[in-house]
């Protein structure tokens, strides 16, 4: 039984009969999604989403901001109308796991008049969230509790003002304070105080959405944010791709030395999973982006990489499976923030990995990867949708790994086990 409450299912994991040739359509992006929701649901005026994803991270935040008033309904095209309207509880908030809406949606709560309680998935009980409470009772919020579950008595309006916070353990925190900011009465001034913030290009997402936004924002000083009071302009958005949710098809054709397409790759873009192209690269993939999307094609046999991945952590599952099939040692650093995520992801890829016979180590902020025949095994994926596909990425080199809850891939992309297949009946 999983946390969401549905079955899981044993998944054979299929092994590639050769390399892999397929163009594979992703959906949207997930941070783009949940960014996009937020602002609308803080806007003047109603916004179209095209495009959103559909997942459960996706429609846990559809569901916290209709819980808090705002109307969100589907298209004839598919794309989220979204109608703002005055934000009022008593409402009772599903995290689910999603980092997302446990970070973004207590700051929109506090706007809101009435009380509204949170919680969610046993382990997102466990996920780091203190300081974002602890920044909303700086700046004026009622809040009860320092995890989930919590609950804020909101009157309907926040002072906000200057925060000190230390968002070492996660950029949500800052990005979930920035994407309010603009409806708190004195906008917000933050500083981070404490050792690097991770995932820094997801907080440059947050700042270019609130330009998109009309909204006032200062990033110009290293670990300060400002946001100007103002009005929150409404959206009119084609949500791009999902480039992390990309990755492990990428890494297919990597791991096969096969080619995989994925169309709609944007020339610019601010998803942090972007940066899968220069790791391609460096593992020795050769890598081309025309018109029809990003194509990677795989080399004979992958490279040991010595890599940081402090600002593009969520990659780090892909990357790992994929230094476990390579030629030589990998070492991933500045990563220690990942023992925060949807579980424990050093721990969990070290224990799966070395369970099929592999040599992976943990290090203080990282973990070195040293490749070794591997043997077939149940892969545990941990409620982590990036675990589950790395399990599948091992399994296209190593017959009879069998993903114990691939459903849970569900939280970014519940069509991953039918693209996976379609992906794997071109390979020759
Ligand atoms: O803001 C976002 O959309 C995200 C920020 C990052 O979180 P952390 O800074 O906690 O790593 C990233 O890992 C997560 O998948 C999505
Ligand atoms: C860390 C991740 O998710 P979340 O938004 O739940 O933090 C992720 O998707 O890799």
């Amino acid at each position: 039984m999983r946390d969401d409450g549905t079955m899981t299912q044993p998944w054979p994991a299929p092994t590639a009969r050769g390399a892999v040739h397929a163009t594979i359509p992703v959906p949207g992006s997930k941070s783009l999604t949940n960014r996009a929701l937020v602002l609308a649901a803080l806007a003047q005026e109603p916004s179209i989403l095209r495009g959103p994803l559909r997942s459960r991270d996706t429609e846990l935040m559809a569901s916290a901001l209709r819980a808090l008033g705002t109307g969100i309904e589907d298209t004839p095209a598919g794309a989220w109308s979204v109608r703002p309207a005055p934000l009022r509880g008593p409402a009772q908030i599903d995290c689910g796991l999603a980092g997302t809406v446990m970070r973004f949606v207590p700051p929109v709560a506090s706007l809101a008049r009435g009380h509204v309680a949170f919680d969610g998935d046993p382990r997102a009980r466990q996920r780091p969230l203190n300081t974002v409470l602890d920044a909303l009772r700086a700046l004026g919020a009622d809040v009860h509790g320092s995890a989930l579950p919590f609950e804020i008595r909101g009157t309907g309006a926040l002072a906000g003002g200057e925060v000190t916070i230390d968002a070492s353990a996660s950029s949500q925190f800052v990005s979930g304070l920035l994407l309010s900011a603009a409806r708190f009465e004195r906008g917000i001034t933050i500083r981070h105080q404490g050792a690097a913030v991770p995932s820094l290009p997801h907080i440059d997402m947050t700042v270019a959405m609130l330009r998109t936004a009309g909204i006032d924002v200062d990033d110009q000083q290293q670990n300060t944010w400002r946001v100007l009071p103002g009005p929150v302009d409404r959206l009119d958005l084609d949500i791009e791709p999902d480039l992390s949710n990309a990755a492990p098809f990428l890494a297919a054709a990597a791991a096969t030395a096969g080619q995989v397409t994925v169309p709609g790759w944007p020339e610019h873009t601010t998803q942090a999973g972007d940066a899968m192209r220069g790791i391609l690269e460096k593992m020795g993939a050769q890598l081309h982006r025309d018109s029809s999307g990003l194509t990677v094609t795989g080399p004979d046999e992958l490279g040991g990489v010595d890599l940081d991945l402090h600002d593009v952590g969520e990659l780090t599952p892909t990357v790992t499976a994929l230094a476990a099939l390579a030629g030589g040692r990998s070492r991933l650093r500045g990563i220690a923030h990942l023992r925060g995520h949807e579980t424990d992801r050093l721990a969990a890829l070290q224990r799966e990995i070395n369970a099929l016979g592999g040599a992976v180590e943990q290090t203080e902020d990282g973990l070195l990867i040293d490749p070794r025949p591997l043997h077939g095994g149940t892969w545990h994926s941990y409620a982590d949708h990036r675990m589950a596909t790395a399990g599948a990425i091992l399994g296209l080199r190593v017959p009879e790994v069998t993903v114990a809850d691939i459903a849970t891939t569900g939280k970014t992309l519940p069509d991953f086990p039918d693209m996976w297949a379609t992906m794997l009946e071109s390979a020759v």
